[in-house]
């Protein structure tokens, strides 16, 4: 048996709107999830992706126990979510990117007292813990600052060693990176990758950025509209729906096409070109090749997003 396991979950919502031409409200049914059925294993990094509104958050809230399926089954470590919300809650950390969970007002410091008196985690554990993530996270010289005060990469930081006091075996995180910049964004991820590592911690993570699952996940579950559409590796997931990275290249002078291995050069504007290479593959050998045989500029890579991957993923889906 799984640590997560789903099977034919299903969410939907009663919403009153008001019908085209008509002034009366009306309720109608939002389905938010249907026929849902996946498992994760302990020690799995799972990325948990998928259009806006496609049903994201709606997921975790059932997996955490704050909502109620409509139908079909959650098993969390055991547990139904919903049923037993209040013991699972020592089994699971959950980070939300655009939400904090600490005192807003209050320093760090005494967020962390908080949670320890909370979830009653052992004082010596705490104690460790505490001394672990504030070193691994660079959190010692906030600990007096109010939260209200901490920079956004900061306040995750903070928010992610809160999610870990108590020693959760699963650690669920929605959009985590969400408007941090590429370094606390590197970061961020090299300490999820370790966390993982050393203490076995299961990670699902929602999020739009495509380096996040790139650098964290071996296995990516797509949902749309509800439903989900793929379940395997990113580049089986590239690979099906055939997108591509771009490299954009502004060469010193003016230069006809140019010719690398691995990489088809799309469209050329005066020094700036546009080359295209399977998503899947690493953009590495090419930006090498060119630097050995054409006077670069500048240089930079576009990664395809996670709308343009589900959009090809459908063009290609063999129809019937
Ligand atoms: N409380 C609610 N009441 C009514 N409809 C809801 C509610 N929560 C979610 N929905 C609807 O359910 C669908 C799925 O929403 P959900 O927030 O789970 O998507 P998401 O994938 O997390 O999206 P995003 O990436 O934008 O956060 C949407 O159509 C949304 O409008």
């Amino acid at each position: 048996m799984s640590l997560i396991e789903v099977t034919d979950l299903r969410r939907t919502f009663t919403v009153r709107r008001r019908a085209e031409g008509s002034r009366r409200k009306q309720r109608t049914e939002v389905v938010a999830v249907q026929d849902l059925t996946f498992g994760i294993d302990a020690g799995e990094m799972v990325g948990y992706i998928g259009p806006n509104g496609a049903g994201k958050s709606t997921t975790i809230k059932m997996l955490t126990g704050i909502l109620v399926p409509t139908s079909g089954r959650i098993s969390v470590a055991g547990v139904d979510p919903s049923r037993n919300r209040t013991t699972l809650a020592r089994r699971i950390g959950v980070v939300f990117g655009q939400r904090t969970s600490l005192w807003w007002d209050l320093p760090l410091r005494d967020s962390f007292d908080l949670l320890q008196k909370i979830y009653r985690t052992d004082p010596a554990r705490h104690r460790t813990n505490l001394a672990e993530f504030l070193e691994l996270l660079d959190l010692g010289e906030l600990l007096d600052t109010p939260v209200r005060q901490l920079s956004l990469g900061q306040r995750m930081r903070g928010d992610i060693a809160a999610a870990l006091l108590h020693d959760p075996e699963i650690l669920y995180l929605d959009e985590p990176t969400i408007g941090l910049d590429v370094v606390s964004k590197g970061r961020l991820r090299e300490f999820l990758r370790a966390l993982n590592r050393e203490r076995g911690t299961t990670l699902m993570l929602t999020t739009h950025d495509l380096q996040d699952i790139e650098a964290l996940c071996r296995r990516v579950i797509v949902i749309d509209h509800g439903t989900q559409v793929y379940d395997g590796t990113l580049a089986g997931l590239h690979e099906r729906g055939g997108s591509h990275r771009t490299v954009v290249v502004d060469l010193v002078d003016e230069a006809p096409p140019i010719s690398v291995a691995g990489a088809v050069t799309r469209r050329v504007e005066g020094p700036r070109q546009w080359l295209s290479l399977p998503a899947g593959a690493s953009a590495a050998p090419v930006v090498a090749a060119l630097a050995a045989s054409y006077d670069v500029a500048d240089l930079s890579i576009q990664e395809p997003d996670i709308e343009d991957v589900i959009r090809e993923l459908y063009s290609r889906a063999p129809s019937g």
